[in-house]
């Protein structure tokens, strides 16, 4: 056969797979579409939405799943942005199709600072750097046998938060808890983070700068979006920003360096031998080597990576907190039930609940499970990003497409959850064993709802979030008895902070109990 022949013949058929393929790919794209939603908003709704809290986007969103179904697209500019609200979508989404979905957008202006150019965890794409970042937290400190070696922290900070208690309901007044909530749990996380007990001024210094910058966020979001712009536009904020984000430098760089300097000691004194040294997460990322960069991490990453585990694990913890104790000030039956509870497990003298008792108690479980489904602190997911186009319940989702869940919608479903709005532990009990039910709260076989996300992106400090609010819960109950200040309702209105808050903070007349 001629030479030419076959290279004609040859190229005709790459050329008719080519156009099959074509094909595919185009009628792939006629025949599914983007969920519904309304016209696309020019830029400008970028910036205004962005400046909304998440109470105000979830009510807006509530409108738009009225109108257009469980799934909708915000078109704002050229990247959709995709809510889910059906809880069988989010299965299908972030288990069935996992890693499709595990990826985060590229960050903004103001990320690109806080997470060092997206070298965190909660902001890495999804990749060799996140995975090495993400077990290095769940092998290193969040196994329960590391959590185990730190059990003495829990023990030392209620030991504060009851002191502090204590000496403000002896003034008469109602106790305003909040503060004393968020203070204990970044004491916790403190040590976790830097393996010391640094004496409370120091860690109400970090504490105070950590929150300034939370809570400003909101504003500064704005910069996040058309920054050769707005950092022009709003220069006034810009340099609020940074100035912010050095008074942090200020504050934490000092307890890395002094960390770093410590275990360079150890190192080379190794007949001081371990003892009383506590592996903190600050010492696992000292070593750490970035898998695609081949490099150590540098101090401001170290940084990003510290801020990350305080923020990630205190404001949501502390939230979650005051919400379940604030539904028990709300049901004094419900509290009395707990406390009985607590007493068959517990021997009349202690003045503590210790962690091998909560394993006894089944009620205390499900007061907490039910109050993360009525309260979840966080009421949408951190933004996914579609890794390659997908198609999912005949909806096209394309490549890069921006994803959230409405993770209160999922945990009020009332589809699945009778009177969703009412505060039921007993929904959790399994009630011929009279044990909790296993209730499975990463939706790997059903999502009934997602406090923690689901998927490869669920938060990784789900173990040690329920163990403190376990911890802490039972033994406020066990030592005080809380009611609600003379006159005052419990007013369960939401606002949002950092995390979905309690508009009208929780004051609460305590006594201490005669047992
Ligand atoms: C009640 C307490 C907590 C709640 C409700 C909560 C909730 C969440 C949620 C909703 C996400 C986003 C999941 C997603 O994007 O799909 C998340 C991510 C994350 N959380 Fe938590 N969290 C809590 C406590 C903690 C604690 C104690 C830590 C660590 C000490 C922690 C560390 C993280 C990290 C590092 C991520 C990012 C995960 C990733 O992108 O791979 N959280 N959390």
């Amino acid at each position: 056969m001629e030479i030419w022949f076959v290279i004609l013949i040859s190229l005709s058929i790459s050329a008719l797979i080519k156009a099959f393929i074509n094909l595919l790919y185009s009628s792939k794209k006629h025949r599914y579409k983007l969920p519904p939603g309304p016209s696309t908003l020019p830029f400008i709704g970028k910036v205004l939405l962005s400046r909304k809290s998440a109470v105000e986007l979830k009510m807006i969103l509530r409108t738009l799943h009225r109108k257009f179904g469980p799934v909708i697209t915000v078109k704002i500019g050229s990247t959709p942005t995709i809510f889910i609200a059906d809880r069988s979508l989010a299965y299908q989404a972030l288990i069935q199709n996992g890693a499709v979905f595990a990826d985060r957008p590229p960050a903004g202006a103001v990320s690109k600072v806080l997470t060092s150019k997206q070298h965190n965890i909660n902001s890495a794409a999804y990749g060799p750097t996140w995975r090495l970042l993400r077990r290095n937290l769940t092998a290193e400190i969040l196994h329960p046998t590391r959590v185990k070696s730190y059990s003495h922290a829990p023990k030392w900070v209620l030991q504060i938060l009851l002191d502090c208690l204590s000496s403000q309901s002896k003034t008469g007044d109602p106790v305003r808890v909040v503060g004393h909530f968020q203070f204990a749990m970044f004491c916790l996380l403190v040590l976790m983070c830097f393996g010391d007990k640094l004496d409370e001024k120091k860690i109400k210094e970090v504490e105070d700068v950590q929150h300034l910058m939370m809570l400003n966020l909101r504003r500064f979001n704005v910069l996040n979006f058309w920054p050769r712009v707005t950092k022009i536009l709003f220069r006034k904020l810009w340099e609020e920003f940074l100035q912010i984000r050095e008074q942090q430098e200020r504050v934490l760089m000092p307890l890395i360096r002094e960390r770093r300097r410590v275990k360079k000691e150890r190192l080379a004194n190794p007949a001081e031998g371990k003892e009383g040294y506590l592996l903190a997460y600050i010492d696992t990322l000292f070593d750490l080597e970035l898998p695609e960069e081949k490099r150590k991490l540098d101090e401001k990453e170290i940084m990003s990576l510290c801020t990350e585990f305080l923020t990630a694990g205190t404001d949501t913890t502390s939230t979650a907190l005051q919400w379940a104790m604030a539904n028990l000030v709300k049901y004094p039956d419900i509290q009395e039930k707990l406390f009985t509870e607590i007493k068959g497990v517990v021997g009349e003298t202690e003045r503590e609940v210790k962690e091998d008792d909560l394993q006894k108690m089944p009620y205390l479980k499900a007061v907490i499970l039910e109050s993360l489904r009525r309260h979840p602190p966080a009421q949408f997911l951190l933004p996914h990003a579609v890794k390659e186009e997908i198609v999912v319940d005949g909806f096209l989702f394309p490549k890069n497409a921006s994803i959230n869940c409405t993770v209160g919608d999922v945990g009020w479903d009332s589809k699945i959850w009778d009177d969703p709005m009412a505060f039921k532990p007993e929904r959790f009990l399994n009630r011929e064993e009279g044990g909790v039910e296993v209730f499975d709260l990463t939706g790997s076989r059903e999502i009934k709802m997602m406090p923690f996300g689901a998927g490869r992106r669920i938060c990784p400090g789900l173990g040690l979030a329920l163990l403190h609010l376990e911890y802490f819960v039972a033994n406020l109950i066990w030592n005080y008895e809380w009611n609600a200040a003379d006159g005052d309702e419990i007013s369960l209105e939401e606002e949002h902070e950092f995390t979905i808050v309690m508009k009208n903070p929780l004051k609460a007349r305590i006594h201490p109990r005669s047992k």
